[in-house]
């Protein structure tokens, strides 16, 4: 019998549906069983850390540091991460090697004073812990009080049951993938409430040049959702200075044409930069860094300074 492939996740309810997804689909892709596969649960630092947003704690790898040391000491052979928790920069020797089909990338607001963000009573309190989240509701609602809230899906949704907040925005594609869709009351239009770079995308992190491992996730590779993580980490990656800079970014793929939108704002909501970029797809990345630059030039560098 062939080894089993380790998969290495994050152990929150919605990581482990994101691994069973991948599972399940190299399983169609390959005609393998279950036990083909090993599931290896792995704590990182960001879901130990509960006490302060993890802006301040550090930032993104913190969601990803033991599972790429795990896939760099052979513990485990591929990774399932949410694209939108990858930094920009992965360890030498580690790639994005597949990207699922992308789920819905809106994000929804779970309301319980109203169902809608517009008809919320003044100085209602929404919890968020994300700074574009935290800006976007200022600029819709400057009157509102966004509070910080952090935790998994479902520790946010029982805060929000327990009256902590009168609603809170969560990503549409995560409560789906939990079944929990029914918590729903709005779906924000990616227009006015731009989404983070890679929400919505499952990708598969491996080792460089691990054969076996990329030809097996060739099968479930999604082409046009690797062409718009590419332009969206683009941009991300050339705006990344500050991790305190909210940045939004959204690639949608129609036939060989890529349409990029982003956005940067002020913590504060009360000063924002917009882009929307066409080109190619194949020249995804090149879109995405192209689109920064735009960007950049509009806000001025001082923008990126004020709230470091
Ligand atoms: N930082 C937590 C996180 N990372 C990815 C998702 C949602 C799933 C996705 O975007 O694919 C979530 C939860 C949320 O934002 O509501």
């Amino acid at each position: 019998m062939q080894t089993t492939l380790k998969i290495g996740t994050r152990g929150s309810p919605l990581a482990l549906a994101q691994a069973h997804e991948t599972r399940a689909r190299l399983m169609a892709a390959h005609g393998l069983q279950e036990a083909a596969f090993e599931v290896v649960v792995i704590s990182t630092s960001g879901d130990r850390i509960q006490d302060r947003p993890l802006s301040e704690a550090g930032g993104k790898g913190l969601f990803t540091k033991e599972i790429e040391e795990a896939l760099l000491a052979r513990r485990i052979d591929i990774a399932v991460h949410s694209s939108k928790d990858m930094p920009t920069l992965l360890p030498e020797g580690l790639e994005l090697s597949a990207f699922l089909p992308r789920e819905d990338a809106r994000d929804a607001f779970v309301g319980k004073a109203a169902k809608r963000i517009a008809d919320l009573p003044q100085g209602a309190k929404v919890g968020s812990s994300s700074l574009r989240r935290q800006a976007l509701i200022r600029r819709m609602r400057p009157d509102l009080d966004v509070v910080m809230f952090r935790g998994n899906v479902q520790t946010r949704l029982r805060k929000l049951d327990e009256g902590v907040a009168d609603g809170t925005i969560l990503a549409y594609a995560g409560l789906k993938r939990l079944g929990l869709e029914h918590v729903v009351t709005d779906l924000m239009p990616l227009d006015i409430f731009r989404p983070a770079p890679g929400q919505g995308a499952i990708c598969i992190e491996s080792r460089i040049g691990d054969r076996d491992v990329e030809k097996m996730l060739m099968a479930i590779h999604d082409v046009p959702t690797g062409q718009a993580l590419a332009c969206e980490r683009a941009f991300l990656a050339a705006l990344d200075g500050s991790c305190r800079t909210p940045i939004a970014g959204h690639a949608t793929i129609s036939g060989e044409t890529l349409s990029f939108a982003g956005l940067i704002i002020s913590p504060d909501g009360t000063t924002s930069h917009e882009v929307e970029l066409d080109g190619p797809a194949k020249d995804a990345a090149r879109i995405g860094a192209d689109a920064a630059r735009t960007v950049r030039t509009k806000a001025g560098e001082t923008f990126f300074d004020g709230w470091a």
